[in-house]
């Protein structure tokens, strides 16, 4: 298995000076001048003048020009971990080869604001890789990042970003728009009673229906990921635009064909089938376009004002767009594509036929124990991974977790040692450094479990064993739910709502009388499939950990 780990950065310049672009205004630097309260904002005139002034150790810049670069991917969902993932995979492989066809058009979903903080800094942002040295002590890195060439908000510039989907140029889509972004019922299918899918989808059929010389420039603002994207294929069939590959980058089992499938799904049923052109554009999807599955890997913890502080003070320039990263960043990606693609194996990626075992251990390893350790841990107070990793209660849960219930339902991919991945992973939680906090990754509990722990439980009932850790990590989950819903969460001295995209329903199921509880959990529908539903042994498994985990008050 082919991981990278980037290396705290040479001081390099990768850029030159730029006379054009910058809204960013004094090129002033507030290192030198201790007299400026704020350093001047990072864009590509600011980075220029920084780095002919010479770059400090531990920063570097984009690994190609930036001006140089066209757009060729479109990413849904401009979030942090793109940020510094993909963004950063495609840069290096555009630097390795000199191929300058893989800019990125980030897309923000829900909100103006990831835009609003790149488009004055001309694309650029820092990623601070935050680590530890072999003696623990703490290490910072610095790296610019140039990739990203054009930023749009849904709610504004839906036009453009349906105009660059099916732009000729643009041959690869890219997604992290979070499990329920997707939109996805318990049964695989789209959620077309979700208002903002259904909306999209209603502008779809509109948009099939137009003849072709109606101008879609007044079309409707683009609400939900999949209906965007439904929408740019339409263009895209519209426009001739050729072959386009789509690769969603989320956490989800099987995320390619989960997302093909909805894709082919809203296509053939109603509101959409039977529409003029809606076979037309499914058998053109069927031809043209390629879902692969991908595993991504990174932790990358959302940016606080303190890691703001930080980068500027290694920089001396204001980064609204900062990420945080560890050091540790892996990728394997299924190598189906319908056409041109970065060369992502030049930047560290492995391209394979079969990402299945990759994505099962990494989403049953690491994310099942991550989320164990946000429950359990943030209902001990711990705010942050790496506190709880180092509680030696909650360490030895993720142990069994691991150990008892999900390697036996691993196949070790290419040869991996898996008790080494799964020690890796301990390791990687324990740095303190990036502050990775339990609420976050504890968030949309309903979406993420069944990703992440309800496969293991289904193959080990099935294999004829009872999944002990894994019922305590779902009666961890209950009591946060529980903890959260009565107002009762407490971490780090803030009182933490629930954070859920089924709040109410979990509300309603699982708050009230103990009686019964193991059993309002299993009735879930959205969250616990029938076959595991009516189990009694998960059942006795969920009453017995729920009674020696009680409530928190
Ligand atoms: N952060 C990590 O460590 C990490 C690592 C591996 C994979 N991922 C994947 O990336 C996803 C995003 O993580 P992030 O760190 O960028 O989070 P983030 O909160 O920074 O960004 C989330 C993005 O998803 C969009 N989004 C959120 N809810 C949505 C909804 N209901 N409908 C449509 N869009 C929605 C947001 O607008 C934003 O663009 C994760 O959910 C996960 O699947 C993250
Ligand atoms: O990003 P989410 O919200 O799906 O999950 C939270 C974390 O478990 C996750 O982001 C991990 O940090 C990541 O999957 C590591 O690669």
């Amino acid at each position: 298995m082919s991981t990278t780990t980037e290396p705290a950065a040479p001081p390099t310049d990768g850029t030159t000076r730029s006379t054009t672009g910058s809204t960013a205004g004094s090129t002033a630097d507030a290192s030198t001048d201790p007299s400026l309260a704020t350093p001047p904002r990072l864009s590509l005139r600011t980075w220029a003048d920084r780095a002919a002034a010479g770059l400090p150790a531990g920063v570097r810049g984009p690994a190609v020009d930036p001006r140089g670069l066209r757009t060729g991917v479109v990413h849904l969902g401009l979030g942090a971990f793109t940020r510094a993932h993909q963004a950063v995979c495609t840069e290096d492989a555009a630097a390795a080869t000199g191929d300058d066809r893989w800019g990125v058009h980030g897309v923000t979903q829900r909100s103006a604001r990831v835009a609003e903080q790149l488009a004055p800094q001309d694309g650029l942002y820092g990623v601070l890789m935050l680590g530890q040295d072999g003696a623990g002590a703490e290490t910072a890195s610095l790296r610019v990042v140039g990739s990203l060439r054009e930023v749009s908000f849904p709610g504004r510039d839906t036009a453009r970003v349906l105009a660059a989907l099916a732009a000729p140029t643009t041959h690869v889509v890219t997604l992290t728009v979070t499990e329920k972004g997707y939109r996805r019922r318990p049964d695989g299918t789209p959620d077309v009673t979700d208002p903002d899918l259904a909306a999209d989808l209603a502008a779809l059929v509109d948009e099939l229906d137009a003849p072709a010389s109606r101008p879609l420039d007044d079309a409707p603002a683009a609400r939900s990921p999949l209906g965007m994207l439904l929408r740019g294929l339409a263009r895209s069939r519209r426009a001739d635009a050729g072959p386009l590959t789509v690769v969603s980058c989320d956490n989800l089992s099987d995320n390619g064909h989960v997302l093909g499938g909805l894709v082919h799904a809203a296509l053939t049923s109603p509101p959409v089938a039977g529409r003029a052109g809606a076979d037309a554009l499914a058998a053109w999807v069927a031809t043209h376009v390629r879902f692969p599955s991908t595993m991504v890997d990174r932790i990358v913890p959302a940016t606080t004002p303190a890691h703001r502080n930080r980068a500027a003070a290694l920089l001396g320039l204001r980064d609204e767009g900062l990420v945080v990263a560890e050091p540790f960043l892996q990728w394997v990606v299924e190598d189906d594509f319908a056409g041109p693609r970065p060369a992502w194996e030049q930047a560290g990626a492995t391209l394979t036929h079969d990402v299945a075992p990759y994505e099962r251990a990494k989403l049953r390893v690491l994310n099942a124990s991550h989320s164990a350790l946000a429950y359990a841990g943030a209902l001990r107070g711990h705010a942050t991974i790496a506190e709880a990793v180092a509680d030696p209660d909650l360490h030895a849960l993720v142990r069994a977790l691991v150990d008892e219930d999900v390697l036996p339902t691993l196949v070790a991919p290419d040869g991996m040692d898996l008790p080494a991945y799964r020690d890796e992973v301990l390791a990687r939680f324990a740095n303190p450094a990036t502050g990775h906090t339990t609420v976050q990754v504890g968030m949309d509990g309903s979406q993420k479990l069944p990703q992440r722990l309800l496969g293991t439980v289904a193959d080990r009932l099935a294999a004829g064993a009872v999944p002990a850790a894994s019922a305590a990590v779902l009666a961890a989950w209950v009591r946060w739910v529980r903890a959260t819903s009565a107002g009762t969460a407490v971490v780090a001295g803030r009182a933490v709502p629930l954070d859920d995209p089924l709040a109410p329903v979990l509300a309603e199921a699982l708050t009230g009388p103990e009686e019964g509880l193991a059993d309002r959990v299993l009735g879930l529908r959205q969250v616990v499939p029938p076959a595991l539903a009516g189990d009694d042994r998960l059942r006795d498994a969920l009453r017995a950990a729920l009674a020696a985990l009680p409530d928190r008050r």
